[in-house]
Formats: structure tokens, sequence, C-alpha cells
């Protein structure tokens, strides 16, 4: 049965004028849908530069199977996860997510912290620039989300975010996912591309390429999923599809649920499924995900704001997301959390 495809507002934050409106707007679109379209000017993030990582990212998966498993992901999250090797959703999934993927953690003066396959060697400046202009411009959603939620200071998650102030669970990640054609194994029904899930981080910022279907939200009923268009409705002219922002599950609990975490999914969108117009599953799909992560000892306090102190987490944001109700320490006890939940064989083998 045909869903209706989710309806997420566009939002251009490129432009230096009206910033009280731009993050008044930025504010309730996380409180209201969680999932944002950041219109692609090419300003923050050229378009070139969003090209550049796709071509990227397929080299990478394409490198040969020895150099990747030499890579493969350890408990710091960095690395080559293989396909199925993750479980986004173990409570209903009978199987591993029919994709993989390449973890990146944050570098270190221009230079990945972590093993990476000597194919993609050369290209290692290419991958940190990119992962530095998402870098940036989380900071700069970071600071428009503090204006617009009016904490004191309005810098507050920014702060919590500088790289000068510790390491962080920051992830830039590519994934690549195969057509059904060549998942034999995979029931289009009844298997998954991504386990549903919410994000771990403070927010994601999710590139795809056009004509790419597969992801979809649950809608706040918390049973229907509607798939999310790469290329929405006034947007088809830009340099670069929209950036799709997410608010993940520490901006939620800093803020005692007023922003929301949205459970999302990549499924096969067969036949009898719902498929965006103009999108569909025959080709590889690649997408890259930057997973911004304040920095790891950041307790998850409730944010000095009015605003924040005066909801009462409302039992609507938490709908459908199993993790929203959780209070932990730190960032990274949160993450630690969250990846023992989804690679179980990472720590069943270790343990
Ligand atoms: O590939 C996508 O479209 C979404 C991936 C995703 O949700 C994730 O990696 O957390
Ligand atoms: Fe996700």
């Amino acid at each position: 049965m045909a869903n209706k495809v989710a309806k997420i507002p566009v939002i251009d934050i490129s432009g230096d004028e009206n910033q009280e409106q731009v993050a008044k707007e930025l504010v309730e679109a996380a409180i209201e849908h969680g999932f944002i379209y950041i219109k692609n000017t090419g300003k923050d993030i050229p378009a070139e530069a969003v090209d550049g990582a796709f071509d990227m990212g397929k080299k990478i998966f394409k490198a040969p199977l020895s150099e990747k498993q030499a890579c493969t992901i350890q408990k710091n999250n960095r690395g080559w996860s293989s396909m199925q090797y993750e479980t986004l959703d173990p409570a209903t999934q009978r199987v591993g997510d029919f994709k993989e993927a390449f973890n990146f953690g944050e570098f270190i003066n221009g230079k990945a912290d972590q093993p990476i396959p000597p194919t993609i060697a050369p290209y290692e400046s290419q991958i940190n620039d990119f992962s530095e202009l998402c870098y940036k411009l989380c900071l700069k959603i970071n600071t428009l989300l503090g204006i617009g939620l009016q904490v004191t200071p309005p810098d507050f998650f920014t702060n919590a975010h500088l790289r000068e102030k510790g390491s962080s669970g920051t992830i830039l990640r590519f994934l690549h996912y195969p057509p059904h054609t060549q998942t034999p194994d995979a029931n289009p029904e009844a298997d998954v591309r991504a386990g549903a899930h919410s994000d771990y981080g403070s927010m994601t910022l999710l590139f795809r390429l056009k004509g790419q279907a597969g992801l979809e939200i649950l809608t706040q009923d918390g049973k229907t999923w509607a798939p999310v268009p790469v290329v929405p409705p006034g947007t088809e002219n830009d340099p670069s599809p929209p950036i799709l922002l997410n608010i993940g599950d520490l901006l939620s609990y800093w803020t005692n649920g007023l922003l929301r975490s949205t459970v999302h999914r990549v499924v096969f969108p067969g036949p009898g499924k719902t498929t965006v117009e103009g999108e569909s599953d025959t080709e590889p799909r690649y997408s890259i995900a930057f997973f911004c992560h304040p920095v790891g000892t950041t307790p998850l306090e409730s944010v000095p704001s009015e605003r924040v102190k005066n909801h009462r987490g409302d039992a609507q944001a938490k709908q459908g997301n199993p993790y929203a109700e959780r209070k932990v320490l730190t960032a990274d006890e949160h993450l630690h959390m969250r990846l023992r939940a989804s690679y179980l064989q990472l720590y069943k083998d270790k343990e």
C-alpha cells in the first residue's frame, strides 16, 4: 500500500541576514518534525565537494576485500562494517542490515586516526576536507538552535562541540546498499537495508543521490512509514539536493525531548512498496552521513533555556523511539550503550 511522502520543511540557512528568524524556523521544524531539508545553495558545502565525496565512497567500497577487512570496525566505531554486520533494530530484524559502511572518526592534523585502505590513502586529505565542511556546518546549526531555543548563552551547544575541548564520537560514514538483485538472500518484504533506529549523536547531516529511493521516517502516529524524497519540490534546480538534517538522541535528551529524534530506516522499495516518483532501487545506493557528537565528556543535562524548562518531556516526542526516555551521564556513555546494542558480534566475540 502506497504511503504519502514525508512532509519535511526546506530551510535556507546559507544567508547572513535574518539569523533570528532562520533560527526560529529551524527550531520549530526540529520540534515538529525532527527532520529538516537544508537547502544546498553550495555556500556551506559546494556541490563539487559533495560529488567528490560520493566518488570517494564508491572507491572505498570497490577497494579489494582484504584491504577493507584489514580495517574492520572496532569498538571505537571506526572502520569497515561488512554486509549484514550491523543490526540497527535487533528486536525485529531476523538478519543484519543489507548494507556495508566505512566510518571515519575525527582526523588529527588532517590525518585519519585509524587504518585506511591503501587504495584510498591518496585521497585522505580530500576526505578530511569534506569532514571539515560538515563539522563547520554542524557548528553553525548548533548556534542557530541555541539562538532559536533562547539558550543562555546561545552558543551553549556550539561550545559543547568544539574539538579543542576534547575528542568526540563524531563520525563521517560512507554507506553502500546493493540493489535487491545483488542480495538474493534478502526478502524485500521482511528485510531491511538499515533497521529502524534513531541516530545516536546530536545531529546528522545526510547526503543522498538523485533517483535513489529507500529512506523512510516513522510518522507521528508511530505506525506509518513515509518515504523521504531526495529532491523535494522547489529544490529541483539547486546546485545539489538538500542536505537532510535530523535531530539525534543527544539533542533530544538535552532538551527534555522538545527537539524530536525521529525513528527512520532504509528499505528495499520494491514492487508494492511506496516509491517516490523518479526514484528507484535498481542501482546500488550510496549515501553519506555525518554524525555530529559533542565532546565525549559532556554531561547530558537539560540545557539552560526557559523554553526547555517549561517543556515537560512530552510523550509525543518519545513516540516510536525506545531510547528517548533513557537518561545517561555523558555523551560517550550514551554512544557505547547504543553501539553495544547494534554490533552484536563485535561485542559478543570480545567479551
Ligand atoms: O542511508 C540513509 O539514507 C540513512 C542512513 C542512516 O539512517 C544512518 O546511517 O544512520
Ligand atoms: Fe540514521
